[in-house]
């Protein structure tokens, strides 16, 4: 059976996912999509040659009889609406990050979806889908390294947009290493701190950059993770991990090394679509197939909520400058 789908939001990710789901992928169908700009949904149609419908707005698509599952690529503050109508609806949903800009809005959805009796709900936390990041975690959980006990971290993009303020630095980067870090330490966070160095010349007044944030878990680990989103020289993600017995690093992205001119050079990325393409695909396949099979397997709900309880305590944290507590209720049977 073909995965029908239908797209909400279709700006830099929801055209990059309507892409991989009509071009790379399989078992998937774009049957409808819709954007507030509805000039932009009807570009995308027309650009990735789909046969499908353009709807007037969210809601309007979710109701349609002949969509299996919602693919929600709209801004955050709109996900949780979005994502809540499709779990009425009784239809899958794929919901980027953050699953809801709040933690009480990702809340609602865990209730209403433990409501429905079922997972209906993947959010778009592709990292544990990445290959590299797999490796780290193989090598953690085989213990090759021993036991973790501290984690060196970098989230650095090369620049952002007028609009992108200082909380974003949370619940829009480092959301991603939120979420990873509990996956691959299999742990869940007490505290967070942030401390702002110097701040570098090509920011502005709303935006603190760079940022360190340093994390504390159940366990003792302690995480420090740079934001740098004006770093100006690349898209980078960085990830040491050490242990007891030795350290282990995300590996860089595969680049040609060449000698030339008495240089040794090679590339860095310069954009995340890019540097997590191969991620995203495995992750959105992993949607299709797991609505196909009625199991998702992807980031849950749980961990949406998760993610957006340490970020409440890291803004909480830019604002007091203080070390805030993270306090995690015990995670409900049915998110296994
Ligand atoms: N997993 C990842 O690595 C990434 C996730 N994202 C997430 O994806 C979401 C979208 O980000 P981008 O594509 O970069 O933003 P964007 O601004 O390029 O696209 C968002 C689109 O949603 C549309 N939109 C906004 N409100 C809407 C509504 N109520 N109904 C229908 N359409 C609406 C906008 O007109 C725009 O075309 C964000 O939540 C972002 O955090 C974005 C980039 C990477
Ligand atoms: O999700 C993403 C963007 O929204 C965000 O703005 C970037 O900092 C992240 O690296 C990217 O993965």
């Amino acid at each position: 059976m073909t995965i029908r789908m239908g797209v909400i939001g279709t700006g830099a990710i929801g055209a990059d996912h309507a892409r991989r789901i009509a071009q790379t992928l399989t078992g998937g169908q774009i049957v409808a999509v819709t954007d507030v700009n509805l000039d932009q949904a009807r570009k995308v149609v027309d650009s990735l040659n789909l046969n499908a419908t353009v709807y007037e707005n969210g809601h309007e698509l979710i109701k349609a009889d002949n969509i299996d599952a919602i693919l929600v690529t709209s801004w955050g503050p709109t996900h949780e609406e979005f994502v809540l109508a499709a779990i009425a609806a009784g239809k899958y949903v794929f919901c980027e990050k953050p699953l809801a800009t709040t933690a009480e809005g990702c809340m609602r959805i865990v209730e209403a979806e433990i409501a429905a009796g079922k997972r209906m709900v993947q959010v778009g936390f592709m990292r544990p889908y990445d290959s590299g990041y797999r490796l780290l975690k193989q090598a953690i959980d085989e213990g090759s390294i021993g036991q973790p006990l501290m984690v060196h971290a970098a989230h650095r993009n090369p620049t952002v947009p007028e609009a992108y303020v200082t909380p974003m630095a949370i619940v829009d980067t480092l959301i991603h290493e939120l979420d990873v870090f509990r996956w691959l330490l299999n742990d869940d966070y007490v505290s967070a701190q942030v401390l702002y160095p110097r701040a570098t010349r090509h920011t502005h007044s709303k935006l603190k950059d760079p940022q360190i944030v340093l994390l504390e878990t159940a366990r003792g680990i302690r995480i420090d993770v740079e934001i740098f989103v004006n770093c100006r020289y690349g898209y980078d993600i960085q990830c040491s991990v050490v242990g007891e017995e030795g350290i282990a690093n995300l590996p860089e992205p595969q680049s040609l090394l060449v000698r030339k001119d008495a240089r040794l050079a090679t590339t860095i990325l310069t954009d995340w679509k890019q540097r997590f393409i191969a991620a995203y695909d495995v992750e959105l396949q992993d949607f299709l197939d797991g609505v196909q099979s009625g199991t998702l397997r992807g980031a849950s709900s749980w961990d949406g909520y998760a993610a957006a309880v340490a970020a409440d305590a890291c803004v909480k944290a830019q604002e007091s400058q203080q070390i805030e507590a993270i306090t995690m209720p015990a995670r409900p049977a049915f998110y296994g």
